[in-house]
């Protein structure tokens, strides 16, 4: 007898299960979101010299590079080709004390957890002409400022749910609340050692309970670095060591990557021969592309956020959900190359 096949399963991530992937830019006022906006999603946001320039979330798609798209639209030479989509959100400035109604205050934490994973912007250029919310240019203090409204927001969050299933396990000795009990106790063990959600090990039963909530400290994070022109040609700038070694420390694994907002804004204005000369001069390239390869990683690396992807090729297309299952498990080319006929079922 053949062995008995075993159901591969893909283990559960922490994040919301869907199709559609949001990204948000998280970071101080006037730090540079939007500049770093318009140029990845070629938008024309609104970008001024004034804290809280953005009120209301600016959002645009971004397509997501991805070589078994590209395989496919070989192969199928399809009608119509929709690739996978990010959604990227500019979010307003947050503020110390924005968990508290400061500044913009809730709304915009609100924005942030309607996001599946997060930029984190912090300013490293020096600009007199350019406001700092805090008065001078300090990205460790700005980075910890954010981290902790995100900490002090998933706090607020957790208050309610814990109070209920405490007094349903603590009152009523209710045992089928007792894991969602303890999850959520050690969620606040975590929050109130600084330790974001994501660097905890869960297992699958309380990932499935820590999903109903989606707390904002769960979200994975890349974080950038907006430097000046001239630091970013240079390849040096006085806090990229340090903000690295707060990273390791707050955020083990988590990808940095430097940019520069004043860069990126001069190249997308210049015709194309004049910006080729131009970074040929500068011996510099764009780190936009870096961004775009850690966003397919995000993409990936969650497998159950898989972006929608759609080609109006054989039926299996149309099948949507098979579809989809495929492609999260990664096997679709093997799948395409070795069988066709099982495909079309
Ligand atoms: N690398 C840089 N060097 C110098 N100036 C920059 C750089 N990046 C952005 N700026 C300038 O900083 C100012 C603020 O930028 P931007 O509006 O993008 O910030 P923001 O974070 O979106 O602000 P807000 O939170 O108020 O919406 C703009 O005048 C922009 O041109
Ligand atoms: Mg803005």
């Amino acid at each position: 007898m053949p062995p008995k096949k075993v159901e591969e399963k893909s283990p559960l991530l922490l994040g919301r299960l869907g199709t559609n992937l949001k990204v948000g830019i998280l970071g101080l006022p006037n730090v540079g979101k939007s500049t770093f906006f318009n140029v990845l999603t070629k938008s024309e946001a609104a970008a001024e010299n004034f804290p809280f320039c953005t009120i209301d979330p600016n959002e645009a798609r971004v397509p997501v590079s991805d070589t078994r798209w590209d395989w496919l639209c070989e192969h199928y030479k399809p009608a119509s080709k929709v690739p996978a989509f990010l959604n990227v959100v500019d979010i307003a400035g947050l503020v110390k004390g924005a968990s508290e109604g400061q500044g913009l205050g809730n709304a915009f934490l609100s924005h942030v957890s309607a996001c599946d994973a997060l930029f984190h912007l912090c300013r490293a250029f020096d600009d007199d002409d350019v406001t700092h919310v805090e008065g001078d240019v300090n990205p460790i203090r700005d980075l910890e400022i954010i981290s902790n409204e995100l900490f002090a927001k998933d706090l607020q969050h957790l208050e309610s749910p814990l109070e209920k299933v405490k007094v349903l396990v603590t009152r009523a000795n209710d045992k089928t609340k007792k894991l969602e009990y303890d999850t959520l106790l050690r969620v606040k063990e975590d929050l109130e050692a600084k330790k974001p959600i994501r660097l905890d090990t869960w297992n699958e039963k309380e990932i499935e309970i820590l999903n109903k909530f989606l707390f904002l400290t769960a979200k994975p994070i890349v974080y950038l670095v907006n430097l000046s022109e001239g630091d970013y040609i240079r390849k040096k700038n006085k806090w990229l060591a340090k903000i690295k070694a707060w990273i390791d420390e707050n955020d083990p694994g988590a990808v940095l990557i430097p940019f520069s907002g004043a860069f990126e804004n001069k190249l997308i204005d210049m015709p194309d021969d004049e910006r080729q000369k131009y970074l040929k001069e500068s011996n510099c390239t764009s780190n936009l592309d870096k961004v775009g390869t850690f966003l397919t990683f995000i993409v990936n690396a969650r497998h159950t956020l898989v972006p929608f992807l759609r080609i109006q090729t054989p039926a299996v297309f149309r099948r949507r959900l098979a579809y989809l299952k495929l492609w999260r498990k990664g096997i679709i080319l093997r799948l395409y190359s070795s069988n066709r006929r099982k495909d079309r079922k």
